[in-house]
């Protein structure tokens, strides 16, 4: 048998579901072995593949967040081109099949898909139905807009029902970049970054999300918004699921971990996310997050067999269907939801289409496709930085945001000159 690695960055229940995906690929062919291995978080799992490609130890197959396509895209000489290795290996793949709002992200100028969408999130609210009952809230109206959450918010705590109104995973995805998409407005020139190598970030000068983070550093100080620290939001999970906070934002993909952790305890509403009623365009569309499958060079044609034959597997319509209805990772094939719709999956669990309904709910802008820029993992690092100085009261909002251009482009100017 040929082994095939795969490095990923699947932990908690995402982690078992993924490692029993695995185990029935194997099972259900006796050519090849996938050996599927846990590389920590998702900076970590990139940073690891590279350095292992340097080493000449890559593994076939990396899991790779969606921040960090631009720089993967630069790095010809270590990437196979999925389309390419699809073509070569004689696998059938058809890139029309899987959702536009997906396949964009991952596709060159010229159209060619360069890595595979395996789990394909976007952020969404969840909420504490039980605390909206006990503060006499309907808990079937998640708040819609930031005016409507706050109050919310207030009530809920007013009332005793919890501790604090919301906190939020992944500042930096859910509270910078998928607000501006939300609300139409640019995070940087050039289309943010799909325009060219030659794009800059301009998060300072959208005055919405200026005048966002300005509240959210107000409503930490009102008890309203708790910081899930110490790194962007990594800690925002525990916060909800112990009922401190009535209201949650996080990846459609935390469903998994929302629903195992909070099974007896309290039932979950899901909405979209809320926006500001007096920006115009608001409500928008949602933009991609997750990760997609990146194959790496250097291995012989039998690895490449078996990995082609195993990314079919992970997107025929039957295992996408299965592993997207499990975690809330949006299926990302037409097959795969028309299969959820015929099961009548996202009729039996309402709230489970809130991430599709999102980012399908108008036609993207060129302020809503996503980012593109190359450096864009240790952005996210500044943007996290810059974030917790506002709220620990050393910056005000404009100037946090303004550093984080300033920071930024350096790196992304780094990038491009290297990539020239
Ligand atoms: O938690 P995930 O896998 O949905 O990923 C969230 C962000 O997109 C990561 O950049």
């Amino acid at each position: 048998k040929t082994t095939i690695t795969w490095w990923h960055a699947m932990g908690g229940e995402l982690g078992k579901k993924l490692d029993q995906i695995v185990a029935d690929y194997n099972k259900s062919q006796d050519k090849y072995q996938v050996v599927a291995t846990y590389k920590g978080s998702y900076p970590q799992t990139m940073t690891a593949a590279i350095a292992a490609f340097r080493a000449k130890k890559q593994p076939d197959i990396v899991q790779v967040f969606e921040v960090g396509t631009g720089t993967m895209m630069a790095a010809k000489g270590a990437v196979y081109p999925v389309y390419k290795l699809m073509k070569d290996m004689g696998e059938p793949f058809d890139p029309n099949g899987f959702l536009k709002a997906v396949v964009g992200y991952y596709t060159d100028s010229q159209g060619n898909m360069l890595s595979m969408p395996f789990n394909s999130s976007t952020p969404i609210m969840y909420y504490n139905k039980d605390a909206f009952k006990k503060a006499g809230l309907d808990p079937n109206k998640p708040p819609k807009t930031w005016g409507e959450l706050v109050a919310d918010s207030k009530q809920i705590m007013k009332s005793g029902a919890a501790k604090c109104g919301f906190t939020s995973g992944w500042i930096s995805w859910i509270q910078a970049e998928n607000f501006s998409a939300w609300h139409n407005q640019p995070i940087g020139t050039e289309e943010n970054g799909f325009g060219g190598l030659g794009a800059r970030l301009e998060f300072g000068k959208d005055k919405a999300l200026v005048k966002h983070w300005a509240n959210l550093a107000e409503w930490q100080k009102e008890g309203i918004f708790k910081y899930g620290g110490p790194v962007g939001g990594n800690d925002a999970p525990p916060m909800f699921y112990s009922g401190d906070c009535a209201i949650y934002m996080n990846s459609s993909a935390s469903r998994a971990g929302v629903l195992a952790n909070t099974k007896g305890k309290f039932e979950v509403g899901y909405g979209m996310l809320p926006y500001y009623a007096d920006v115009k365009g608001a409500p928008q569309n949602t933009i991609i997050g997750g990760a997609t499958l990146w194959v790496l060079r250097g291995h012989d044609k039998a690895h490449y067999k078996g990995v082609a034959s195993f990314l079919s597997y992970l997107s025929s319509a039957k295992v996408q269907a299965d592993w997207s209805q499990f975690s809330g990772y949006l299926p990302i094939t037409q097959a795969a939801y028309k299969l959820g719709q015929e099961q009548g999956f996202y009729a039996k669990n309402p709230g489970s289409d809130v991430g599709i309904k999102e980012i399908t709910l108008n036609p993207p802008t060129a302020n809503s496709k996503g980012l593109r820029f190359g450096n864009y993992v240790q952005v996210r690092d500044i943007i996290d930085t810059q974030f917790q100085k506002m709220l620990a009261g050393n910056e005000t909002a404009q100037q946090a945001l303004d550093n984080v251009d300033t920071d930024g482009n350096k790196l992304i100017k780094q990038f491009q000159q290297a990539n020239q």
